[in-house]
């Protein structure tokens, strides 16, 4: 079958359908596709005009990811809401007062990064899961941001940090890139329960999420 090959024109105009993997376009429909999951598609866009450009290999690289402002969003406000270590690793106090109380020094402390993450007192709505509270937002996961400290802080913050981030975004990037996720018949969105998780040193989902992968039909491409 004859290969058909989007021009980065088109781009600026598709609506949903082709990044859905199937291969219609539409022209008039810009207003419909870009306003409930605006920036969802905007981020869609930019990977696809990734995938047009010259050299391209086939996977979602580093540089590419640098420019996808809203999945690093969307893995900030997951961490926000589900930090890996919920009580990150249990710390000794030196002797000192706080509040008013004294506390003696080798006191074991546990800080609740969970809690910190849902502090009314730091964010909007904290209990909402909504990564444009991110965009625009200097707030970095970085241990400088106390409201946010899914790695840590201090002196042993998480040395892995930076692999730590680089590994989830590349593999979420190219996950979306590659494949076109739907949910098992007869499963609807409100059925998926992202809240509750499992006591533990590390957050694991009580409700393990089952999404179906289809190998997705790479921008109207057709062989
Ligand atoms: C998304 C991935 C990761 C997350 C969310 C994460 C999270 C954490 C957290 C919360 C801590 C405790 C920090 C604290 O108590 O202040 C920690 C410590 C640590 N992490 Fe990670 N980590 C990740 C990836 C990695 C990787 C890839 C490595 C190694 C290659 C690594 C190695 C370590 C080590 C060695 C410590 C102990 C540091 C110390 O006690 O001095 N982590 N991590």
């Amino acid at each position: 079958m004859a290969k058909q090959i989007l021009k980065t024109h088109d781009l600026e105009f598709c609506t949903g359908p082709v990044f859905t993997g199937q291969q219609k376009l539409s022209y008039n429909g810009l207003d419909l596709a870009f306003s409930r999951y605006d920036a969802y598609w905007r981020e869609m866009r930019k990977i696809c005009l990734w995938i047009l450009s010259p050299g391209n290999k086939g996977y979602v690289n580093e540089n590419v990811v640098e420019q996808l402002s809203y999945l690093k969003a969307v893995v900030k406000e997951t961490m926000r809401l589900q930090p890996t270590a919920p009580l990150l690793i249990p710390r000794e106090t030196t002797k000192c007062k706080i509040d008013g109380y004294e506390i003696p020094a080798k006191t074991l402390v546990y800080v609740n990064a969970w809690v910190v993450g849902r502090d009314s007192e730091a964010w909007e709505n904290p209990n909402e899961f909504n990564p444009d509270r991110f965009l625009g937002s200097s707030i970095d996961f970085k241990g400088q941001d106390f409201e946010l400290i899914p790695f840590g802080s201090g002196r042993r913050i998480c040395p892995g940090l930076d692999m730590g981030i680089a590994t989830v975004e590349l593999s979420l990037a190219n996950l979306l890139h590659k494949f076109d996720w739907e949910m098992p018949a007869g499963m609807r969105r409100e059925d998926i329960d992202i809240d509750h998780v499992l006591p533990g040193i590390t957050t694991h989902r009580r409700d393990p999420l089952c999404l179906m992968p289809k190998p997705y039909a790479v921008m109207g491409n057709s062989e």
